[in-house]
């Protein structure tokens, strides 16, 4: 099987897909090469896509990994048929009740704003983390897309990591990220008013955890970049202490120092034209990526005017996280 690439050896394509290839075991095999092969992101594109069904993609998920179980509070409206797969978009039942979960991002104006930008902090570069615990990765579907915007943007950060100089791969292999959902969230609501910000008490309750910033893949073996995305605090050396005035103020209201300063220059590097695809979404369409050595973000649309509804499957938490290189 052959597929397209989408930028480099980052990404590829599989085109003419049918229903009947997502239970092929032959299939299912070269699929999972090609994602690994490819840096952890997958697309397949064909006709008969717009045809999956709920059971039809929970059964082509697990090819990636285990399906996560865990019920999302408050969701129920949100998943599809009491499935595990969380319906995302700005689409509302007949009673004009929201059934997706929609997050109101900027639409992308030009290519060159694929780049992570250290003043508007957007795009919302991340992987799909949610508690100290990083998940494999997740599989999306496409069931209804604007004409334009609402796409949704990968970074390669496992060759971003291969890029940088030996001294700065050096040093990264000695830090770790101190991440949390507070500043996941004050990051969005720089821009989105109204967005539930974490009140004191749910702060209390999901405090800051920390990850490696260079994820070593349990399959591959390689390196990434994985420390580093929306709801990254700080960058510190491995069990270092950070003061909670520090977690608070750190990179939203002018602080400098080194950590600072490494990760103003990281993720606008890694979310570059070099390492990046911007998948424009077709209905039916279906794409897999890998939360250990990628990024990715949504980009907005004109949701007044249209309609946008996406299926998300995310796969099982990863266990064992190495933190040292092979
Ligand atoms: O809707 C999208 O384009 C991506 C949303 C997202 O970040 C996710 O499903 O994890
Ligand atoms: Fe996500």
């Amino acid at each position: 099987m052959q597929g397209v690439p989408l930028n480099g050896e980052f990404g590829c394509l599989i085109e003419d897909v049918r229903l009947s290839d997502l239970s092929d075991p032959d299939f299912r095999q070269q699929a999972f090469s090609l994602w690994q092969k490819h840096g952890g992101l997958l697309a397949l594109r064909g006709d008969e896509l717009t045809g999956l069904t709920a059971d039809g993609m929970l059964n082509w998920a697990e090819v990636f990994g285990a399906i996560e179980v865990r019920p999302i509070a408050g969701r129920d409206l949100m998943m599809v048929d009491g499935t595990q797969i969380l319906r995302i978009g700005n689409i509302r039942d007949e009673q004009g009740r929201a059934i997706a979960q929609q997050s109101d991002v900027p639409a992308l104006k030009n290519d060159a704003d694929m780049r992570y930008d250290t003043t508007t902090h957007r795009p919302v570069w991340h992987t799909d983390i949610g508690s100290a615990t990083p998940t494999i990765g997740s599989v999306l579907h496409c069931r209804q897309t604007p004409p334009s915007g609402g796409e949704t943007l990968f970074a390669d950060a496992g060759t971003a990591f291969e890029r940088l100089d030996a001294a700065t791969r050096e040093k990264l292999l000695g830090m770790e990220a101190v991440m949390s959902q507070a500043h996941h969230d004050k990051k969005i609501s720089l821009y989105t008013p109204g967005y539930p910000v974490l009140t004191p008490e749910e702060r209390a309750a999901n405090p800051p955890y920390r990850q490696p910033v260079v994820l070593i893949h349990p399959e591959t073996g390689k390196p990434a970049l994985y420390g580093l995305n929306s709801s990254t605090a700080a960058l510190v050396p491995k069990g270092a202490t950070i003061s909670q005035e520090q977690l608070d103020l750190w990179d939203l209201e002018g602080v400098e120092d080194e950590s600072v300063a490494l990760y103003r220059n990281l993720l606008p590097f890694v979310t570059g034209p070099e390492f990046t695809v911007k998948w424009s979404w077709s209905p039916g369409d279906i794409v897999v990526w890998d939360n250990r050595c990628t990024l990715h973000a949504a980009t907005g649309f004109d949701s007044d005017a249209h309609q946008r509804e996406m299926w998300r499957v995310t796969l099982h938490a990863m266990e064992n996280v190495k933190e040292e290189a092979a």
